[in-house]
C-alpha cells in the first residue's frame, strides 16, 4: 500500500470516483485501503477504456510539470516492482533500451528516478544509432492488470456502478467526497478543454522471441516501439496531436510494422493479433490534481491529465488524491 502520510483515526466518509480507467482503479484502491467508503461510478468498464489500450511501459512521457511527475512516477515505480513478483498482476519488470541517432544528454531530466541507468557503447548499438539509455522498468499487461486491480477493489467490498455522470453534482448528492477521474472526458465533465488528445495506434502480433523493450526515439516516422506483453508483443507507435480517430487505420498500421522491423526483421512476418488505436489524455498546463468546491456545496479532488503516461503515475497521483480527500474529511467534508 502507498503511505498516504495521514494521521489519526481512520474515516468512514463515502466517496464517489468517477471512472474506472486505471486512475479511477488506483484511486479506489488507495482511498479503500485507507479505510474510506468507496464506490466507483463510471460510463464504461475497465475493458472498454483508454487505459486498457496503453503499452504500457513505466515511462514518464507526455505528461507535465516534469518536476512533480517525476515524483509521482518515483512513488508509482516500487509499486509495480513489488507486483512484478506475482505473475497474476501482470506486471513484469523488463530490460529497456531506448535508442537515439544523435547524441543525447548524459543525464536525462528522468534519471534520478532509474538508479540502473547506463549508456550501451555506439559500437554496439545497431546501424545507424548513436547514443542509448538502457535500465529495467516495469511493463504492465494492461487486460491481465485492469482485471487484477478490479479484482482487489471488489475484494475490499468495492462496487463498481456503470453509468453516465452528467455533472458532477449528481456523485455529490450521493456521497461526502467525489473524486474525478474521467481523463480526457473531464473536458465535458469539469469544462476543460486543456486536456486534449494525442492519438496512439499499435499492432499486437506474436512473440518471436523477444523478451525486452525496444524504442527508436528518433525514427523519421515517429517514435517507434517494441513492448513485450506478456504472451504477445506491441508494436508502435504514433502521436498524433488533437486527432480524435480510435479506429485503427490500416496504412498506419502497415507503416509501424516496417519501422518495428528496422529493430528486428523477424518483425515484418510476425503474425498480426489485433489493431488499436487511443487518445492520450494530454493536459499541457499539467495533470489536475486539485481540490474544488462544487457550487452546490460538495467537494470535488480532480485526478486527470495524465498523458501517455497515466500507468506510470497511477500510485504516485492516487496517494496525493487520497491525501487531498483525507484532508477533506478532516473537515468535514462538506
Ligand atoms: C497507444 C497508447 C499507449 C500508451 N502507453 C502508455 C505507457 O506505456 N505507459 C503509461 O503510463 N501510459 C501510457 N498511455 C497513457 C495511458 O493510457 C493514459 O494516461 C491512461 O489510460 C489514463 O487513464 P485514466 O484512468 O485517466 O483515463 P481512462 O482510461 O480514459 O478512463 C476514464 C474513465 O472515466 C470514465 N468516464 C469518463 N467520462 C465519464 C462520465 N461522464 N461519467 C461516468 N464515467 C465517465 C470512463 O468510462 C472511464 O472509465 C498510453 C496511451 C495510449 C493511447
Amino acid at each position: 500500500m502507498v503511505d498516504m502520510g495521514r494521521s489519526g483515526a481512520l474515516p468512514d466518509t463515502s466517496v464517489i470516483v468517477v471512472g474506472c480507467g486505471v486512475v479511477g482503479l488506483t484511486t479506489a484502491i488507495t482511498l479503500q485501503e485507507a479505510g474510506f467508503a468507496v464506490r466507483i461510478w463510471s460510463a464504461e468498464p475497465p475493458a472498454d477504456t483508454t487505459s486498457i489500450i496503453a503499452g504500457a511501459t513505466w515511462f514518464p512521457y507526455k505528461a507535465y510539470p516534469l518536476d512533480r511527475v517525476l515524483e509521482w512516477a518515483r512513488v508509482s515505480k516500487p509499486v509495480f516492482v513489488e507486483m512484478a513478483a506475482d505473475p497474476a498482476t501482470g506486471v513484469a519488470v523488463r530490460d529497456c533500451l531506448h535508442l537515439y541517432r544523435d547524441p543525447v544528454d548524459l543525464v536525462p531530466w528522468w534519471a534520478s528516478t532509474v538508479p540502473d541507468l547506463r549508456r550501451v557503447p555506439e559500437a554496439e548499438l545497431p546501424d545507424g544509432f548513436r547514443d542509448s539509455y538502457f535500465f529495467t522498468q516495469p511493463v504492465i499487461d494492461m487486460p491481465i492488470y485492469l482485471d487484477y486491480l478490479l479484482d482487489r477493489f471488489r475484494a475490499g467490498g468495492g462496487e463498481v456502478h456503470l453509468r453516465e455522470v452528467t455533472s458532477l453534482a449528481e456523485p455529490a448528492e450521493a456521497a461526502a467526497i467525489v473524486v474525478n477521474c474521467t481523463g480526457l472526458r473531464a473536458r465535458e465533465l469539469a469544462g476543460d478543454t486543456g486536456v486534449v488528445p494525442v492519438r496512439g495506434q499499435w499492432v499486437r502480433v506474436e512473440n518471436p522471441g523477444i523478451d525486452r523493450c525496444i524504442a527508436d526515439f528518433d525514427h523519421p516516422g515517429g517514435v517507434t516501439y517494441v513492448i513485450p506483453r506478456l504472451g504477445s508483443l506491441l508494436l508502435g507507435g504514433t502521436g498524433d496531436e488533437n486527432a480524435w480517430d480510435t479506429e485503427p487505420d490500416p496504412r498506419v498500421a502497415e507503416e509501424i510494422v516496417a519501422r518495428c522491423a528496422e529493430l528486428d526483421p523477424r518483425l515484418a512476418h510476425a503474425r498480426v493479433l489485433e489493431h488499436r488505436a487511443g487518445l492520450r489524455p494530454v493536459r499541457p498546463a499539467g495533470v489536475r490534481l486539485e481540490e474544488e468546491a462544487l457550487p452546490g456545496g460538495g467537494v470535488c479532488v480532480h485526478n486527470y491529465g495524465h498523458g501517455g503516461a497515466g500507468v506510470t503515475l497511477s500510485w504516485g497521483c492516487a496517494a496525493e488524491a487520497a491525501r487531498l480527500v483525507g484532508a477533506a474529511a478532516d473537515r468535514g467534508g462538506r
